[in-house]
């Protein structure tokens, strides 16, 4: 009997041992050959020990571009693949591999891929945006139709509306600092600049208050949407079984946005087309401009995906751009620079009033358009591009690119890549795009992406990271509190470095006027010019 036993236990212990075997084999198989969309991909190194299901997703840890960054440098590997769970990825870590891959073969990487969340969920009632739409002729016509709002007449247009927003900024720092007594944090008044500018621009309206309810709703719901458009926080997107586990709280919170969004959009959208048969005269704006057009056969989808396009493209980067560079500056070096700037300014202009003006118009001080420069090639706002898919197979050196790969950039990596930058390339220095010594090519930094997906805004947003830098300088001496300094480590700054976009963690400023009476008239003049210009839009009160 215990023979008997001890043979049927041992019998069970084989056969379950084998029923394992063959059904990890079959799992091994179907990963390898089944689960993963791409197979390995020859000449091009791959990450070793992804985890079954998720692959590298979860090794990237929290900042993906970090990580990306350091499997870099420690394998040596410009450029390697790994695996979002069943996504076949690769990850461009220097400044030519960026450049081969996004500008060399620009029609093969000029395709999105198709994402469960953003386009599944967030998307699925309304429109996506241009820059998260796989490539096709609707898109190309999206893209047509934003280049023609950006070009330089267009921007000159753009000239009032960005006097209001840049010297509200000002007046507001100005004012409520009390004559430098009080220290400010600068974050809420450059995020009112960003979507208020977003708002003129596209709708032709402007919040008044920073406490406006629907300002506030604007900036939460923004805030979460762009993070469905995050690498790392959408695990759902990779490895699918995700989608239908019962505790899958990102599909909720996605519905629940996506819902208020719809209406905020709606609504804004229907006030405009009012707004358009009430009045004869046309205005600018782009939403009125869309609505109006008859040449382009705009669809409603068409126009929503235009406007979400640019409302989320161009709110958190200018700001976060904004933001940083101000931290930079309130530093001991970063006084230098304001030292270096205010020279160049009083160089390029005849008196620091001239300048407040016409730093609308054009960049005359070359130290001012470096320090943007400078900026966005160090803390390029999104450290990853968002992603790419390959759309037809290239080779690169060598190796067989093949299509509905996805292409990851690694900006934090590439923008500060030595081959291109020198050896101090770690280093925050203006002058490295004056100098005459230093050759560095064409796209000249990532952080506006590069090639056919390009940001359509460069012309556009580096006027008004012109323009607020320059007025800012012009109008204080800024100097670093000692209980809240910045943190300016190219890593350590981002107050969540999970974030698409990477927003600096607050600090306080100290604020003195270089010169009170000179700074009102400059806030006098500029409130003539934006009631005569915009006569139906609320002037910026002055909280003297
Ligand atoms: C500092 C400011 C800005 C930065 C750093 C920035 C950066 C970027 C980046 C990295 C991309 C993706 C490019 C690629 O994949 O190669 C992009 C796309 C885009 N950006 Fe910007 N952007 C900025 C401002 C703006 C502004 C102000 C607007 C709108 C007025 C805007 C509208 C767009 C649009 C529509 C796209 C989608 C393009 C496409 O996919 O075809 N951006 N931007």
């Amino acid at each position: 009997m215990v023979l008997l036993l001890g043979c049927s236990w041992s019998t069970v212990f084989v056969s379950s041992s084998v029923a394992a075997a063959i059904l990890g084999a079959f799992v091994l198989i179907y990963v390898w050959f089944f689960y993963v969309d791409i197979p390995k991909i020859k000449g091009i190194p791959e990450l070793a020990s992804g985890e079954l299901l998720a692959g590298h997703l979860y090794q990237l840890g929290e900042d993906h571009a970090t990580t990306a960054e350091k499997w870099s440098s420690k394998y040596g590997w410009p450029v390697f693949q790994l695996r979002m769970g069943y996504r076949r990825a690769i990850m461009l870590n220097s400044f030519d591999s960026a450049y081969q891959f996004l500008v060399k073969n620009q029609s093969a990487t000029i395709d999105r891929p198709w994402f469960y969340t953003f386009h599944g969920i967030v998307s699925a009632t309304s429109a996506a945006t241009i820059g998260t739409s796989p490539w096709n002729d609707r898109t190309k016509k999206q893209r047509r139709v934003v280049g023609s709002f950006t070009t330089a007449p267009s921007i000159q247009r753009l000239g009032p509306m960005l006097d209001l927003e840049t010297c509200a900024v000002i007046s507001g720092l100005y004012y409520d600092s009390q004559g430098g007594e009080i220290k400010m944090m600068p974050h809420v008044y450059l995020k009112r600049l960003s979507l208020n500018l977003m708002m003129m621009f596209c709708y032709g309206k402007r919040f008044a208050t920073v406490t406006d309810p629907l300002l506030l709703q604007i900036l939460s719901d923004a805030n979460t949407i762009s993070s469905f458009r995050s690498t790392n926080s959408n695990p759902q997107d990779f490895i699918p079984h995700l989608r239908y586990t019962a505790a899958n709280k990102r599909t909720e919170t996605a519905k629940v946005v996506r819902e208020r969004r719809d209406k905020w959009l709606a609504t804004m959208l229907k006030s405009v087309n009012e707004s358009i048969t009430q009045r004869v005269t046309p205005k600018q704006s782009v939403a009125e401009m869309l609505l109006r057009d008859s040449q382009e056969g705009l669809t409603e989808l068409d126009i929503k995906t235009i406007l979400g396009g640019l409302m989320s493209g161009g709110f958190e980067t200018v700001f976060s751009t904004l933001i940083i560079t101000i931290g930079v500056l309130s530093t001991k070096e970063g006084q230098l620079m304001q030292q270096r700037a205010y020279e160049d300014i009083l160089s390029a202009y005849d008196s620091p009033e001239q300048a407040f003006e016409q730093s609308l118009a054009e960049e005359k001080s070359a130290y001012v358009a470096a320090l943007a420069k400078e900026a966005l090639r160090f803390y390029p706002p999104l450290k990853l591009l968002p992603a790419r898919q390959t759309c037809k197979e290239f080779v690169y050196q060598g190796a067989v690119i093949p299509k509905g790969v996805l292409i990851y950039t690694n900006t934090q990596a590439v923008n500060r890549d030595k081959a291109t930058y020198g050896r101090d390339a770690d280093r925050f220095i203006p002058e490295r795009w004056i100098s005459k010594e230093r050759d560095i090519p064409a796209p000249y930094q990532f952080a506006f992406g590069a090639g056919g997906r390009m940001c359509t805004a460069v012309n556009f947003s580096n006027r008004v990271l012109y323009a607020m830098l320059l007025r800012l300088i012009v109008a204080f001496e800024i100097t670093e509190s000692k209980e809240m300094p910045a943190n300016t480590h190219y890593i350590d700054y981002k107050e969540d470095p999970a974030a698409q976009n990477a927003i600096a963690s607050d600090f306080k400023v100290k604020l003195r006027a270089r010169n009170p009476e000179m700074l009102e008239r400059c806030f006098e003049q500029s409130q003539e010019r934006s009631a005569q210009a915009m006569p139906d839009l609320p002037v910026e009160p002055l909280k003297r």
